[in-house]
């Protein structure tokens, strides 16, 4: 495909996003379609979606209309790239621009010009105080991708001579030890010998950083109890000698586990919710609990959009539950460490508040905020303990 070709294709894809259907889904239906299209073009056709999505506001401003071809062509200004030299009608390019559409000139509001959800302003300028604007604009912009290193199997620097030998270029990340950067080579991570004998798994650094500072119990129970794909078991388990149990309200999430454990060489087991009153008290409960993702819109920036007042609320009422139903689950001295991916104070300091003002056994030991100008997702972490 010629690049102008990509663009094409990314504008017909963003029309059917913009029409309800999730990215993915249409870029995989699109991906059967083409056979034409190789690889690269695959990925090039998708960094030109996920880019758009991230920029949806601005560049349907500065594109004159909130569609695919509006969002490519502010997408190309954006990027200071002359939409007239990609929008040629020649071949599978795009139709030429119009009078209109060339001579469109905006005028852009802050939050428009930063990707802010409108009706959100105000809770993230509360939230974010004066990193406001340095935060939103990160949030613009694309991922690095992250590997763990498996401490239980190798360091550091061997992991990452050893991915080098496979043709992926790693630069450590002072935000974890165990954090590496791909710089180079990420599409081969899945199929490299380092990542499929255990040595290293794909985790957000922030992520890590978060795991890193869960204070583990000495030997005793661990329940991850919003475990999801184990992202956070198998991070624990890499410096916790007993076992890690694994639970979540939706099990099928949690399918992938024992695969990802036996790889790592991990011990996590994972338990179905009737089976889990008779596995507690637990000395250590993580709950790394459904939320809007809003620290990590970078990586799944369909997320920024889809959040709405309603949907927020409903993610605070089932954290303030699931905080409420583990803290009857942890042993006398024992603590929750309550995570969330989200830069929003209502699902973070305000919820660990909420939950202090009812619950007179327990104190607050840490609360840490990572944000996303730090390299990685923005996480928040708060370190609750039983008095007992
Ligand atoms: C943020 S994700 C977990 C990510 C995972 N811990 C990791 O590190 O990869 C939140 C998980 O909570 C689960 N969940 C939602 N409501 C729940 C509930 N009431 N009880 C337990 N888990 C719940 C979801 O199915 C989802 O997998």
């Amino acid at each position: 495909m010629t690049p102008d070709a990509r663009y094409a294709a990314a504008a017909d894809i963003l029309d059917s996003y913009l029409a309800g259907d999730p990215a993915e889904r249409v870029l995989t239906n699109w991906a059967r379609r083409s056979r034409f299209a190789g690889s690269r073009d695959r990925a090039a056709v998708r960094d030109h979606v996920f880019d758009a999505i991230r920029q949806r506001r601005s560049a349907a401003a500065i594109g004159g209309a909130e569609t695919g071809r509006g969002l490519v062509i502010g997408l190309l200004r954006l990027a200071g790239i002359d939409p007239d030299s990609v929008l040629t009608g020649q071949g599978y390019a795009l139709a030429p621009m119009s009078e209109a559409e060339r001579s469109h000139v905006a005028t852009l509001t802050e939050t428009e010009r930063l990707d802010c959800p409108e009706w959100l302003e105000e809770d993230l300028r509360a939230s974010l105080g004066a990193d406001f604007e340095q935060v939103l604009s990160v949030l613009r912009s694309r991922a690095d991708v992250f590997l763990r290193v498996n401490s239980a199997r190798s360091d550091r620097e061997s992991a990452r001579a050893a991915l080098r030998e496979e043709g992926i270029d790693c630069e450590p990340h002072p935000l974890s030890p165990t954090a590496l950067r791909v710089i180079d080579g990420a599409r081969r991570v899945h199929l490299s010998r380092s990542y499929q004998e255990g040595l290293v798994e794909l985790q957000d650094a922030a992520s890590q950083a978060v795991s890193d500072r869960i204070p583990l119990p000495d030997g005793g129970r661990v329940l991850d109890y919003c475990a999801g794909g184990g992202g956070k078991s198998l991070a624990l388990a890499a410096r916790f000698a007993g076992e890690i149990l694994a639970h979540d309200a939706s099990p099928e999430r949690m399918r992938d586990i024992p695969a990802r454990a036996d790889r790592a060489g991990a011990r996590v087991r994972t338990l179905r919710s009737a089976e889990l009153d008779g596995r507690a008290p637990f000395d250590l409960v993580v709950a790394d609990v459904p939320c809007s993702g809003s620290g990590a819109w970078r990586r799944q920036p369909e997320a920024k959009w889809r959040l709405d007042r309603a949907g927020l609320d409903q993610l605070c009422e089932t954290q303030a539950v699931i905080l409420r139903r583990v803290a009857d689950r942890a042993a006398p001295g024992g603590a929750i460490a309550y995570v969330t991916c989200s830069i929003l104070k209502a699902e973070n300091e305000d919820q660990v508040t909420a939950f202090l003002a009812g619950s007179d056994d327990w104190t607050c030991e840490r609360m840490d905020r990572l944000s996303p100008a730090s390299g990685g997702d923005g996480f928040f972490l708060a370190v609750l303990r039983n008095g007992g």
